[in-house]
């Protein structure tokens, strides 16, 4: 509500949404002629001013009241969301850290050979029988034949939570080979596999309303007769190619992170982009004929989602977490395959490095002293996803033929040596029985906590509202002149925008910014010690996740969602006009026509390219060969 005053015909909105009918002065008589009060200054301007004033006063403090409900809601979401996080641990933890399925592979309609099923599967047991003996497994999951993708996703979904809630996550194929590890990775057009799942419901988790933001980026490798290889890396035909997509090295920061030197990652906004370079990147993997599988993988093949967290529920932190999806080269015994030459070597390779595999997961399981990392190229590639702190998932494939049960034994002895030491088989009917009660009752609080989240998200997202309209209106009346080319964009965005430009030159923005500002502008105590711990932290922490994590930590000073969004999109703009030369460079002739995906920060060992024309092309199969062409 305004009202007019008669000389100055100015508006001013009433405190409280109060009419002053009034037009003339209060406090003056309106029949005195008198000269001398007609110098003095009428009392209605007085009035006005400490109208004025009044609503001033009351505009700050209805902006102060509504920061301060935000903190204290965002504090509570904090506290709900660590529960919620803690639960699912918790459930995790009791369920293992290294869990074993099995799947046992359906016979195909090509094949003949069903003379005598060796394989029976019962309550998460298999149990093989040869020759008159019988050898029952143990897994936590068993899927029969006629399993179907779905219902292998639905037992890996829960470690996506694990992964968004910033652990390291490894899940892997592991198989003789042609017994479909492929198939369930990377499944078909009609039915796709759990990385394109994965990929979809990571989208899809972190679209839910949270004051956590996510960006995801993707690399793909493979490890392949004992090097490393970038399945995203420029294509054959540049002069790069040799030299930038072969024997990569591995690194270890002083923290145990390891990246791997000048791997391509890409920054991936949706899953249409994720897919896209999924494929690509899949399409380079080294496969051969063999006598077991017309396309059996040659190598190891990993999938690598890098997770970075963002956002005032994480006090301002930023967390970066990885998501490995593992399809690992087919066990083979190599006279059965028919391999000679250079496929018998990349058999060779493959059943040495899973070997290595089995060794550091057998150690982990026993909690020794000395983990076996290095004795692979895979397993240093895994060492800090596979370690305290991760979620392992292992899906063992199993043939359902009677001439394949050697190599069934052998998977599945694999699987009980990988399985964790709590594993149900230890445990008595009683303690079993307990265990699920104690699950269910976390799952319980899980999804309390969650819902408790998504309630409280809401809150803060109307209260940021009334505190955005509540600071435009200020704006708006009481700092118009020194304001109008920014508004609407609040202080907040002002430090914001300081956040692209160097380093040298953030501090005397920043503090002429809160010198010029009402108090309800400048920052907190609190805010200022969130900062300063979050700098602290950032100088601390490894090179790779500085620049990232800066970015974050003043993201997480925005008070808007539709600011926090404007926000990234002014850094994605600068970061991207910033690294266009570098990109361009690096991504060769890598057409980009959409850019907006540049990672916001640059690992600065791996290669960070834009996203390129999403029609998928010619595959390259580089690297594919058939024994025939050997001979
Ligand atoms: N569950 C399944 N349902 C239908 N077909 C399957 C299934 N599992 C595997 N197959 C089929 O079996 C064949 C071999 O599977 P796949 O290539 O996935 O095996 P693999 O274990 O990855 O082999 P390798 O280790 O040699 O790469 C493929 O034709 C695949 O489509």
């Amino acid at each position: 509500m305004f009202i007019s005053t008669e000389d100055e015909n100015m508006s001013l909105p009433l405190a409280n949404g109060k009419v002053l009918e009034s037009s003339s002065p209060i406090g003056s008589n309106p029949d005195s002629n008198d000269d001398e009060s007609s110098k003095e200054i009428p009392s209605t301007f007085t009035d006005v001013n400490v109208v004025q004033e009044d609503e001033k006063f009351q505009l700050e403090q209805r902006i102060l009241n509504l920061e301060g409900e935000i903190a204290s809601l965002r504090h509570k979401e904090r506290y709900l969301d660590e529960k919620r996080r803690e639960a699912l641990n918790k459930i995790l933890d009791i369920k293992g850290c290294i869990r074993v399925f099995s799947r046992v592979r359906p016979f195909l309609p090509t094949d003949k050979r069903r003379t005598h099923q060796p394989i029976s599967v019962e309550s998460e047991k298999i149990v093989v029988r040869s020759g008159g003996s019988r050898k029952e497994f143990e897994f936590d999951k068993v899927f029969p034949q006629e399993s179907i993708q779905e219902n292998v996703f639905a037992e890996v979904e829960p470690i996506i939570g694990s992964a968004l809630d910033g652990h390291n996550v490894c899940i892997l194929a592991y198989g003789q080979t042609g017994t479909g590890k492929t198939y369930t990775m990377e499944g078909s057009t009609q039915s796709p596999g759990i990385i394109l799942r994965v990929l979809q419901e990571l989208f899809h988790l972190s679209s839910l309303g949270s004051s956590i933001s996510f960006t995801f980026s993707i690399s793909m490798l493979e490890v392949y007769l004992g090097s490393i290889r970038d399945l995203l890396a420029p294509r054959p035909s540049s002069r790069k190619y040799t030299t930038s997509r072969c024997n990569l090295n591995i690194q270890t920061d002083p923290k145990g992170s390891i990246e791997i030197d000048g791997l391509t990652e890409v920054e991936i906004s949706n899953f249409t982009k994720a897919k896209w370079w999924y494929h690509k990147g899949r399409r380079v993997r080294s496969t051969s004929w063999t006598n077991v599988n017309e396309t059996s993988s040659r190598s190891h093949c990993l999938t690598r989602i890098s997770i970075y967290r963002y956002g005032d529920a994480l006090g301002g932190k930023g967390e970066a977490s990885k998501l490995w999806m593992v399809d690992l080269g087919g066990s083979e015994r190599l006279l059965k395959t028919g391999a000679t030459g250079q496929t018998l070597d990349e058999g060779r390779a493959i059943n040495l490095s899973l070997s290595a595999l089995g060794d550091v997961i057998a150690a982990l399981r026993r909690k020794r002293a000395h983990v076996p990392y290095r004795n692979s190229k895979l397993t240093q590639v895994l060492k800090d996803s596979l370690g305290d702190g991760s979620k392992v998932l292992m899906v063992v494939h199993v043939s359902p033929y009677e001439e394949d049960v050697g190599e069934t034994t052998c998977s599945c002895t694999f699987a009980k040596r990988a399985r964790a030491a709590e594993c149900n088989r230890e445990l008595s009917e009683e303690s079993k029985k307990q265990r699920e009660k104690r699950i269910a009752e976390l799952e319980e609080q899980r999804k309390e906590a969650e819902a408790g989240c998504t309630e409280l998200n809401t809150q803060i997202q109307k209260a940021e509202f009334l505190l955005s309209e509540n600071k435009r209106l200020f704006m708006r009346k009481y700092q118009p002149l020194e304001d109008e080319e920014t508004f609407p964009i609040t202080p907040k965005e002002n430090v914001a925008e300081v956040t692209v430009t160097p380093r040298n030159s953030e501090k005397g923005l920043k503090t002429n910014v809160t010198n010029s500002v009402p108090r309800f502008m400048s920052s907190t105590v609190a805010s200022r010690i969130r900062e300063t711990t979050a700098e602290k932290e950032i100088h601390s922490r490894p090179k790779s996740l500085r620049s990232w994590a800066r970015s974050s930590m003043q993201i997480s000073g925005s008070q808007s969602n539709s600011f926090d969004h404007r926000f990234s999109t002014q850094l994605r703009t600068s970061n991207k006009r910033s690294r266009y030369s570098e990109t361009h460079t690096i991504a060769g002739d890598i057409k980009c026509n959409d850019d907006s995906d540049i990672k916001p920060s640059v690992l600065p060992q791996s290669k960070v390219i834009a996203p390129s024309d999403p029609k998928p092309k010619r595959p390259l199969a580089h690297h594919r060969r058939r024994m025939s062409d050997l001979l």
